[in-house]
């Protein structure tokens, strides 16, 4: 997925929200988005979930399939959260939100009117609701804000599943939530402008995905690596990327050639 040149003004005569972001995103990626309040941070989410179209420059590749967390998740909706979620689930096409619901330690809420939940329980329902059809592309933003230690805790290991299978993770989070996470890009906005930060040279030299992998397995993690020259058609090499990733297994360089 690509933005080349994007900007953003919410009207015409605003200043820009997004000034000329260029941006790579590719399967297996997380990204922590940081900046102050107001830098923009929804907006680019709103931008890269085709919730909004930028101003001007261009969003490709977007996967078909997207998840997307709000920071504040609209509960002026007359269902029980069981009722929004069965909902969301036929329109997701029969997905399974139970799993989550239960990961998410959502049991007592269920019967709950969406307008009476708690801010950390609605914000629950709005992952719920973004996890369950697997998206290829998983937002959130402030994905931690008020949730309860046992569910902060989880949520790293999810987007790095995510990650694992070969999605795309972007949080807006001022808290640094998935910092754990080796192999985090961090993005940063800045007056308009998207920067990405350099890698921290302390950061364990693997991917999201190998993480939660080795985590899965147990056992120490074995720290010698080899690295392996792939030639490949040009045209396989996102589908290539993506089995990688999945695999655990990390890109450290790519390069094009006739
Ligand atoms: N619907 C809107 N109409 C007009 N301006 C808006 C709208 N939404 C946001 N803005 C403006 O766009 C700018 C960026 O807002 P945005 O919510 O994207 O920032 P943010 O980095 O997510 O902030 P925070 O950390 O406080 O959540 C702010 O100046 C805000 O006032």
């Amino acid at each position: 997925m690509r933005l080349s040149h994007v900007s953003f003004r919410y009207r015409r005569r605003d200043p820009l929200v997004i000034a000329d972001a260029d941006a790579e995103l590719t399967p297996g990626d997380v990204i922590e988005l940081t900046g102050v309040n107001g830098a923009g941070k929804s907006t680019l989410l709103r931008l890269l979930a085709g919730l909004a179209r930028p101003s001007a420059g261009t969003i490709t590749g977007r996967p078909s399939i997207v998840g997307f967390a709000p920071d504040r998740f609209p509960t002026a909706q007359p269902f029980t959260v069981t009722r929004y979620l069965r909902h969301m689930s036929r329109v997701r096409g029969g997905a399974r939100w139970e799993p989550w619901a239960e990961r998410l330690d959502m049991g007592h809420l269920l019967d709950s009117p969406l307008g009476e939940l708690s801010k950390g329980s609605a914000h629950k329902v709005g992952l719920a609701q973004a996890l369950m059809a697997e998206p290829q592309l998983l937002i959130l933003d402030e994905p931690f804000a008020g949730l309860d230690a046992d569910t902060r805790e989880a949520l790293p290991a999810i987007a790095g599943e995510v990650a694992a299978r070969g999605g795309i993770v972007i949080a807006g989070d001022h808290q640094g939530g998935l910092r754990s996470l080796p192999g985090v890009r961090h993005w940063t906005l800045s007056s308009g402008h998207l920067k990405e930060n350099a890698p921290d040279p302390h950061a364990a030299d693997e991917s999201p995905g190998e993480t939660v992998r080795r985590s899965v397995e147990g056992g120490p993690p074995e720290r010698r690596h080899a690295t392996v020259a792939v030639t490949l058609p040009a045209a396989d090499v996102q589908r290539f990327l993506a089995r990688m990733r999945g695999e655990g297994y990390r890109a450290r360089e790519i390069e094009e050639s006739n």
